[in-house]
This record gives structure tokens, C-alpha cells and sequence, in this order.
């Protein structure tokens, strides 16, 4: 399985993302610096690692989003390759409007870092197949803009179109119920604020992460 990591100026998950894909399922992870214009064609899955690329300047991801790489991210996508936005790349897909809705500051205005509790509302996606439904699972979190917000129509088509994938079992950021990981509609786009790259071993406190990346292995392997 070939994953495409892109970099951008302040990203700093990457490497934990690296480290995970290779641990959990032995994947084939390169590293793409954002101004590249095309991704390795034999990539199954982009992700769009955490961090503060720019800086959070502006807004966060929105200078990623309009990095060079993106275009061919967005033409990945739709081709339905699965892409993944993690915190930081949860904003940037919004951004670049690959994913619905926005991410607004924490309703406590502070940086949050810490386990969460987070339900897998869905385990029929390409992300949670290796999760029971409805299963509570520890991911950290840490971000300042974690707040998920849509207008109340397009929140109710959200929900009722089944993409709300993962939900905060405390809400910790004050998130509109509580979402904390969407899809798009085809569902092959993820964006999720917690970080399962974060609990893929013991040592770093938890295993939570390791059937995330297993299962995403899994349904690559069934694909082809
Ligand atoms: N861990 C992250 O990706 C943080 C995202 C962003 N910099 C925030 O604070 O909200």
C-alpha cells in the first residue's frame, strides 16, 4: 500500500503519521513537499498530516489549501482515492472545500491537549471498518480551532446523508453535536480533528489508533 504524506510549511504530524502507517500495516509511506504539482501515481491513500502549516496565519489551512499539491489532491479525490485530513488537514480540506463546513476556534478560546473520548458513530467506511459501531475509542486531541461548524440546513443534510463518522463523547470544543470527523458524500474523503496516528503503541499511551490504520490497509487490499 503506497501513502502519499504531504509536508507543508509547519506541518508536525507527518512523521508520527509515517511512523503509524509503517508500524501498524507495514505501508510504503513517502513524503511530498506541498509545492510539488502531481502525487506518485501508484498512491492508494493522501493524508494531510497535522500541525500549523503558515502558522496558522489567515486562518488555519487556508494558505495549504491553496498550495500547488492540492490540485492534484483534489483531482485524487475525485477519482474517489481516499484522502485524510487530521487536524490541521481537517481544516485544509475544508478550506479547499473537499469537506463541507468550517473549523472555528474552541468554544473555551484555548488550546485543548489532551485523550478524548470519541464514538465511531460508522464502521462501514474504508476508515472505521475494523471498529464496532458505536464503539468509544481514546484519540488525543490538541488544537486551538476545533469547533466544527455548518449552517442548520447543511448540517441536517450532513446527518442525514450519514457522514458524520466521529462524534466527541464530552464535546470538548463545543462542536455542533459534537461532531469530530466527517466525510464527504461519496465517502472517501475523512477529516477528523483527534489523531489516531497518536495511540498506535504502548508507549505512547494507547493502541486506539492501531485498527484505523490496519483496516484502511485492509480495504486498499480488497480493492485491488
Ligand atoms: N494539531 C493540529 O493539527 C493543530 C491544528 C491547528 N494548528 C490548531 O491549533 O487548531
Amino acid at each position: 500500500m503506497k501513502v502519499s504524506i504531504v509536508i507543508f510549511p509547519g506541518s508536525n504530524c507527518d512523521r508520527d503519521v509515517k511512523w503509524a502507517f509503517e508500524l501498524c500495516c507495514n505501508a510504503d509511506a513517502e513524503m511530498i513537499w506541498h509545492a510539488e504539482k502531481s502525487l506518485p501515481s501508484d498512491t492508494d491513500i493522501v493524508v494531510l498530516p497535522g500541525g500549523f502549516s503558515y502558522g496558522d496565519y489567515l486562518r488555519c489551512g487556508a494558505m495549504a489549501a491553496k498550495s500547488p499539491i492540492m490540485k492534484s489532491v483534489a483531482e485524487f479525490a475525485q477519482r474517489g482515492g481516499l484522502v485524510i485530513g487530521i487536524c490541521n488537514g481537517f481544516h485544509i480540506l475544508t478550506e479547499a472545500k473537499l469537506l463541507p463546513g468550517a473549523l472555528l476556534p474552541n468554544a473555551s478560546t484555548k488550546f485543548i491537549c489532551r485523550s478524548c473520548q470519541i464514538k465511531v458513530e460508522r464502521n462501514d467506511t474504508p476508515f472505521t471498518q475494523l471498529y464496532e459501531k458505536n464503539e468509544i475509542v481514546n484519540f488525543p486531541i490538541a488544537h486551538h480551532d476545533g469547533l466544527f461548524y455548518l449552517d442548520d440546513d447543511s448540517l441536517t443534510k450532513l446527518e442525514e446523508s450519514g457522514c458524520v463518522v466521529f462524534r466527541y463523547a464530552d464535546n470538548p470544543n463545543g462542536s455542533l453535536k459534537a461532531i469530530a470527523g466527517i466525510t464527504n458524500k461519496e465517502g472517501n474523503v475523512l477529516g477528523l480533528m483527534p489523531h489516531p496516528e497518536r495511540v498506535v503503541h504502548p508507549l505512547l499511551g494507547g493502541e486506539g489508533g492501531v485498527r484505523f490504520f490496519k483496516g484502511l490497509s485492509k480495504w486498499v487490499k480488497e480493492m485491488r
